[in-house]
């Protein structure tokens, strides 16, 4: 099943235009997306998880987040996946540590003390690599994704998390009104994705004041819990 998602996931040509947009945003500093302090959902909500002492959370499409420094500095273990290198070369300046660097078969590892950040393509990543994981922490992961690469990322992460619960978090506006990234993916989309895999729960909502802001577009901005369906 796996093997199937792996490979009829992608041709080249999306991957190389996905890279090159990806890779077009961090070589302009166009990164609108990257906050300035740790996720306010993140802060506000991770406790409802009740994660164990020195828990391991999964961050795909990671990007350089200052949660990634927050979640450290709290005592948690991460991984990431990320697609640019240069971005994951400033997560590390930023953090002030100097990663083992080690290429593998499609994938880069840059690792130090409880953090390890893999930098490639998401759909190379498989759970033998990746771990066990005790959450997978989504922001700005699925609404980075048009809709047929959001569904094949809904079909990975299930395989990756191996049951781990995820924290998601979404913008909610009309599509109609701003062509993403972000896009918009509300309780029916999400449902549309993850509904044989997850049950899902609303913790909290607030107005997205950063998509008003940099957008000009009303929206909303929502934290989910998911749960895996055993
Ligand atoms: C909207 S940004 C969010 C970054 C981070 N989660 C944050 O909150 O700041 C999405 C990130 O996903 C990365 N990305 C896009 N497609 C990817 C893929 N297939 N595999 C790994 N990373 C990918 C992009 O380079 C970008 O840094």
């Amino acid at each position: 099943m796996l093997e199937d998602i792996h490979s009829t996931i992608k041709h080249e040509q999306e991957l190389t235009m996905e890279f090159s947009f990806w890779n077009n945003k961090w070589e302009n500093m166009d990164i609108g997306f990257h906050e300035p302090q740790a996720n306010y959902f993140l802060q506000s909500h991770l406790a409802d998880f009740n994660l164990p002492e020195h828990a391991r959370i999964f961050l795909p499409l990671c990007g350089k987040t200052r949660d990634i420094a927050w979640l450290l500095r709290a005592g948690f273990r991460v991984v990431g996946i990320e697609l640019i290198e240069k971005a994951v070369q400033q997560l590390f300046e930023e953090l002030g540590v100097t990663p083992t660097i080690t290429s593998m078969d499609n994938l880069t590892q840059y690792q130090a003390d409880n953090i390890e950040i893999y930098v490639g393509d998401l759909f190379n990543l498989i759970p033998e690599i990746l771990g066990p994981i005790d959450l997978v922490y989504d922001r700005a992961a699925i609404v980075a994704l048009p809709q047929d690469t959001r569904t094949q990322y809904t079909q990975l992460i299930p395989h990756l998390a191996l049951g781990a619960p995820q924290l998601v978090v979404t913008f909610e506006y009309n599509q109609a009104h701003l062509q993403g990234p972000p896009f918009a993916v509300d309780n029916q989309e999400l449902t549309r994705c993850y509904e044989t895999t997850y049950s899902i729960k609303k913790l909290a909502s607030r107005p997205a004041e950063d998509l008003k802001q940099r957008r000009k577009v009303d929206g909303m901005e929502t934290a989910w819990m998911l749960t895996a369906i055993s």
